[in-house]
């Protein structure tokens, strides 16, 4: 993600300094105009405004609080921006280091894939501070086709864990469909067209469904990052006390999945798990 939405930033003529752990991943980067920072740290003191975009709460934090991190290096005048998806605490968290730095801090985690991220088409889900909010936007209308504000810092981790379970439930039900088809005989191609032309239709359904009667996976959402939301937004349900039965069932199935070595695949390898407990059952 990281990768695509840097590159549109340099395509728009920004001036980027990048760093990742990974120091490969750069390189791409560097060929194409970017500098490379030999930290976070280093990015935040070169620049006025840095994104990151981690995995989960524990690189989010690492990232920003580690001796080398974003805080260390931030100052008044600079924002900082993570566009991460991870849990409200984790983002409160992060918000208050960064101003006791006396700089400003913007959650925005996006709604939107790998496609989506290349073709400079995400959602962006921001709160925190609306100054920094008005000036990173023209590099957010750059990077995606909408952004919303929506108040407090923790507002636009919660929003993008709701959209996100919601999501993750869908596509579990959608892969529950898929192999009920075929267990009675029904063409899977004919389902996908069916769901496609009704009330139920989703660009999700249409753009995974193919693949997912071939049962190829190529990544574009990881299912480890997905069964990471499905956790988080699980919790945010038992801090509220309220219950989620489709979600924490779905939950069980982004596990096995992930527990069968399927967590670098896109998340509509959770049809895997979904056809496993189909031959499970077959052999009782
Ligand atoms: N892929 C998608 O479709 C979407 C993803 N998201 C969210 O965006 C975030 C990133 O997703 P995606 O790009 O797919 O994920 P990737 O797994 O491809 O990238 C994760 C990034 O986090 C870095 N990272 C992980 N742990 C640490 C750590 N401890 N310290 C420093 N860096 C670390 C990785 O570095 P390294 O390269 O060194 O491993 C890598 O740069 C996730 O929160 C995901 O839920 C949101 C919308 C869509
Ligand atoms: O977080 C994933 C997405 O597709 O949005």
């Amino acid at each position: 993600m990281g990768l695509a939405m840097t590159r549109n930033l340099l395509k728009a003529g920004y001036e980027v300094v990048v760093w990742n752990r990974n120091p490969a991943k750069c390189e791409p980067l560097a060929a194409e105009g970017a500098k490379v920072a030999s930290s976070p740290k280093e990015v935040a003191e070169k620049a006025t405004y840095t994104f990151a975009m981690l995995s989960d709460p524990e690189a989010a934090l690492a990232v920003a609080e580690g001796a080398q991190g974003v805080v260390a290096g931030l100052a008044p005048g600079k924002g900082y921006v993570d566009v991460s998806t991870v849990d409200a605490a984790t983002s409160q968290a992060v918000a208050a280091a960064v101003r006791a730095k006396g700089a400003t801090f913007l959650e925005a985690p996006v709604s939107g894939s790998k496609g989506p991220a290349e073709q400079g088409k995400l959602i962006f889900l921001t709160a925190g501070d609306q100054a920094l909010f008005d000036a990173v936007g023209p590099a957010l209308d750059v990077m995606g086709k909408a952004k919303f504000f929506l108040g407090e810092e923790g507002a636009g981790a919660n929003m993008k864990l709701v959209v996100n379970m919601v999501m993750g439930s869908m596509m579990t039900s959608f892969a529950e469909g898929l192999a009920l088809a075929d267990k009675v005989g029904l063409r899977q191609s004919d389902l996908i067209d069916v769901i496609g032309l009704g009330a139920i239709a989703a660009p999700m359904f249409a753009l995974k469904g193919p693949a997912m009667a071939k049962r190829a996976y190529a990544p574009a959402f990881p299912l480890k990052h997905q069964q990471k939301d499905m956790r988080l937004a699980l919790a945010l349900g038992d801090q509220v006390a309220q219950p989620l039965p489709m979600a924490a069932a779905a939950n069980s199935l982004y596990i096995d999945a992930r527990a069968h070595g399927l967590g670098d695949a896109d998340f509509s390898a959770v049809m895997e798990a979904v056809a496993a407990q189909q031959q499970g059952e077959a052999k009782h």
